[in-house]
């Protein structure tokens, strides 16, 4: 064991919000130390957002151009969208992004880390023994694995197989019908692939409005995706050379794969914080406002179970930095948007009604049907979509949510995002005039139906 020199922070994992924080506080001048045990970029740049969104635009774009009047539909080319993903993982090589950070002054550690003791803090690594005043912790998190029975026996894809696949099975089964399940079962219908959806709870997203689910579980239906809600997987059996699902119904699919998009569970193993007295809950390491998780070690990221998004992730790392260099900054999550990328998108933000009733908000909801009310959903396609909801507080006037299920969503949902985290009220977007022809222009009509 190497006892180095004395660093200012070590960053454990270079996901989305360790190298935040990182970079962060290279550019302030400080001696950081990181340690990546697998590829600097994380789960997001390698096996999750960056490959997922890589591969679902080709299927994405085929339906959008099925949908503009005078296209023809234009054909996938597999071993051409492979090997685009195979760049944009940058074949899972990270020795720019190493270089890139030892340039800037960071030492890097290839390697798994451990917390081994605190005031001050010691973290060995890659045969080190690292000393510094501050921690972060950004691990991530990993595929959560149902205890299913017979899954052993089986094909079985997480999201890492799901993203780095190299042929299109002819038949899958999904289990999970959160936002991995419901973008790579409409990425596998896309390319062909004969897909069922298995979802315990009894609906889709169900983090989301029920109005949301319903939406996702239609669009998916119409990219010829089978849902089955309120359905758990029995268990998975082989008979021959094939994969038979058994479902808790009594039916069951043959498939050549069963992919699961079943959650997340932090990746806390290891560590060595329970060690050193530091609590680790099952959703992850718990932090105050300040992403603290005790005196000098802070965490960001999905490890902190608080919302698994790479922006929240980055959120996080400019939190954890700006509170390394004394800012006083306190994190702030209203209005984070959630966005589940199928053709059309998914998108929403702040609270459900439910979630509104919880916190004791009266709540009054509009939805707006776009194509009975705009122009742009005709001028879009020939067979228009979309419908946008607001949630809004009654008492204050104020917008708490919103959701879209409609093309671009993704996108003009930062409108209403803005509204949410800034407390906008109603007549901010009954009385704001919006480009025609927009989808956007939802968001007055919505306002005015709400009828505060
Ligand atoms: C299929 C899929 C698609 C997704 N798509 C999106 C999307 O479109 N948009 C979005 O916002 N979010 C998306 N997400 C979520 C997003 O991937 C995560 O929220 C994000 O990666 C979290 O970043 P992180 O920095 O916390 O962790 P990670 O990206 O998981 O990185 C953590 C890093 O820590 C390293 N590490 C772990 N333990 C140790 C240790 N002991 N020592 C050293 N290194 C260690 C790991 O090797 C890893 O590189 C998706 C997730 C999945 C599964
Ligand atoms: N576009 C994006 O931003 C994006 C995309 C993918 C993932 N993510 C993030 O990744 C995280 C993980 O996503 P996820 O979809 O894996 O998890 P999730 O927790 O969002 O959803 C998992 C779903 O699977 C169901 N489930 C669990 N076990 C089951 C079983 N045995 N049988 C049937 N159903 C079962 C659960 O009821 C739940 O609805 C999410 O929190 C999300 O924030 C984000």
């Amino acid at each position: 064991m190497v006892d180095s020199a004395r660093f200012d922070v070590v960053v454990i994992g270079m996901g989305p919000g360790g190298e935040v924080a990182a970079s962060r506080l290279l550019d302030a001048g400080l001696r950081v130390a990181v340690v990546e045990r697998e590829l600097v970029g994380g789960e997001c740049a390698y096996w999750a957002c960056i490959p997922s969104k890589t591969l679902l635009r080709p299927p994405e774009a085929r339906a959008e151009a099925r949908g503009a009047a005078g296209l023809r539909t234009p054909d996938l080319d597999w071993p051409a969208l492979r090997a685009y993903r195979d760049t944009m993982v940058r074949h899972l090589d990270d020795t720019r992004q190493v270089d890139g950070y030892r340039e800037r002054g960071a030492t890097v550690l290839r390697g798994t880390a451990r917390v081994v003791g605190r005031d001050p803090w010691r973290v060995e690594a890659a045969g080190q023994l690292l000393t510094a005043d501050h921690v972060v912790v950004a691990t991530g998190s990993a595929a959560v694995r149902p205890p299913i029975e017979g899954l052993d026996a089986a094909e079985v894809w997480t999201n890492r197989e799901a993203t780095a696949l190299t042929e299109i099975p002819e038949r899958a089964v999904l289990v999970g019908g959160g936002a991995v399940g419901v973008e790579l079962a409409y990425f596998l219908a896309g390319m062909g692939t004969r897909v069922t959806l298995a979802q315990r709870g009894d609906r889709l997203l169900t983090r989301e409005e029920p109005r949301v689910g319903e939406l996702a579980a239609d669009l998916l239906g119409r990219a010829g995706v089978t849902v089955r809600t309120g359905t758990q997987v029995r268990r998975v059996r082989r008979e021959g050379a094939a994969t038979v699902v058994d479902f808790d119904n009594g039916t069951h699919e043959p498939t050549d794969v069963v992919v699961l998009g079943t959650g997340r569970r932090p990746r806390t193993d290891g560590l060595g914080l329970e060690e050193v007295g530091v609590e680790v809950g099952a959703r992850g390491l718990a932090v105050d406002e300040r992403c603290r998780v005790a005196d000098g070690l802070w965490a960001a990221g999905d490890v902190t179970g608080v919302a698994l998004f790479t922006h929240v992730a980055k959120y996080q790392g400019r939190v954890v930095a700006d509170g390394i260099l004394g800012r006083d900054r306190r994190a702030d999550y209203t209005g984070v948007p959630r966005v589940v990328f199928a053709e059309p998108e998914i998108a929403a933000v702040g609270l459900t009604a439910e979630q509104a009733a919880a916190a004791g908000i009266e709540t009054v909801t509009a939805e707006v049907d776009l194509a009975e009310n705009l122009a742009r959903p005709w001028t879009y396609e020939t067979e228009p979509r979309g419908v946008l909801g607001l949630v809004a507080d009654r008492r204050r006037r104020t917008v708490v949510g919103a959701w879209a299920v409609a093309p671009l969503a993704g996108e003009w949902i930062h409108t209403a995002a803005l509204a949410v985290r800034a407390g906008l009220t109603v007549d901010h977007l009954d009385s704001g005039i919006a480009q025609f022809p927009t989808y956007s222009e939802g968001y007055a009509l919505a306002a005015e139906r709400l009828g505060l």
